[in-house]
């Protein structure tokens, strides 16, 4: 019998990609919602319970009103919003962190999706914080270039108006109160004490991102070589279908010189590649933002929540 699904917010640019990812799936039924009725509690509600997969692709706000709709226990609800990534009776949707985090995903009825940047970090980080590598209080810096996509529909209309103004043809550095939302996830989960002060930056291009964080080699312990960098990650995700690391400094990776950030899109695999010398590396992190940052994540948990082959509806 098909899994039933309801995704609240489904005419939202995360709402659109999990509908997409979902078409044709035979093991799966979308229930409709009415389109008048979209942003009516009540008949989100009947929805909601009527599922046994509900994705909340919603504002923070409406997500915590949604997830308080759910009295159906056997419901597992996946919420791609911040509102709930750092709630104790959620998992974290980020599997190739390591076997603790993938098992819980197979049985939480309570799933967080990541933040993009956040999950970005967290991928290119934590495994060397678990190796020792990054002491865990290490006060880490790091910088995102995101297609303007992540800002959702409002974000999009704004770019994409006849008459966008000149000042968003240039990249954007935002969140310069260094108060981003991403920083509670980032240092939860990547066992760091400190948050990472972090620069995001969007640019003029609707999709893929990238996160950067330098490593200054001579002040780790043991001064770890970048080869030794490129060791440790490669050793986490041996194995793992979305995450590839790429070979040490490979020019492959690079156009000309130009590392081009739109890369994975279409797709929920994450790049990570390191590049450096004797004295600094840095570890860069690709993702497509709607892709492993928002709905091919979202899908993912849900593929492993119901036992279903992870890779359903997804391309590497
Ligand atoms: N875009 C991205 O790259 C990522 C987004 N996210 C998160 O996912 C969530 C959705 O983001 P995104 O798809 O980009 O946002 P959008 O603004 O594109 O879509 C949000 C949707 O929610 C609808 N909505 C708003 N309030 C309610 C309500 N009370 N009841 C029902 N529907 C409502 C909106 O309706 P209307 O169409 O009328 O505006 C809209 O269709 C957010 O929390 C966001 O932070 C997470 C990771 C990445
Ligand atoms: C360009 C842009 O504004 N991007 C968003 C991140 C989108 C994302 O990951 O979303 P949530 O954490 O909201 O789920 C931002 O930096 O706030």
């Amino acid at each position: 019998m098909a899994h039933k699904v309801f995704i609240d917010g489904s005419e939202g640019t995360t709402g659109l990609q999990i509908h997409e990812r979902l078409a044709g799936r035979e093991d799966l039924e979308v229930i409709q919602i009415d389109p008048e009725l979209r942003k009516d509690p009540a008949a989100r509600a009947a929805c909601l319970n009527a599922a046994d997969v509900a994705f909340l692709c919603l504002p923070d706000a409406a997500a915590q009103e949604s997830a308080a709709l759910v009295t159906n226990p056997d419901t597992v609800v996946i919420d791609a919003s911040t509102a709930h990534r750092m709630h104790p009776d959620w998992a974290y949707g980020l599997p190739e962190l390591g076997a603790a985090f993938r098992e819980r995903l197979t049985t939480a009825n309570r799933i967080a999706n990541i933040g993009c940047h956040a999950g970005a970090f967290l991928l290119g980080v934590t495994p060397l914080v678990a190796a020792g590598i990054i002491p865990t209080d290490t006060r880490m810096s790091c910088f995102s270039i995101t297609g303007y996509s992540g800002g959702g529909k409002k974000m999009i209309a704004e770019f994409e108006a006849a008459d966008r103004p000149a000042t968003l043809n240039s990249p954007r550095l935002y969140a310069l109160g260094l108060t981003h939302k991403h920083l509670p996830e980032m240092k939860q989960h990547s066992g760091l004490q400190h948050a990472p002060l972090f620069n995001p930056v969007v640019g003029c291009f609707r999709q893929g991102l990238a996160v950067t964080v330098p490593l200054h080699l001579p002040t780790l312990p043991g001064k770890p070589t970048v080869a030794a960098v490129h060791a440790a990650l490669s050793a986490a995700y041996a194995g793992q279908t979305f995450v590839r690391v790429m070979p040490l400094g490979d020019p492959a990776n690079l156009d000309g010189g130009f590392l081009d950030v739109q890369a994975n899109n279409g797709t929920n695999r994450a790049d990570v590649m390191v590049f450096g010398h004797d004295e600094q590396a840095e570890v860069v992190v690709r993702i497509d933002n709607l892709g492993k940052g928002a709905s091919g994540s979202a899908v993912q948990c849900m593929n492993l929540r119901l036992g279903l082959d992870e890779m359903a509806g997804l391309t590497v």
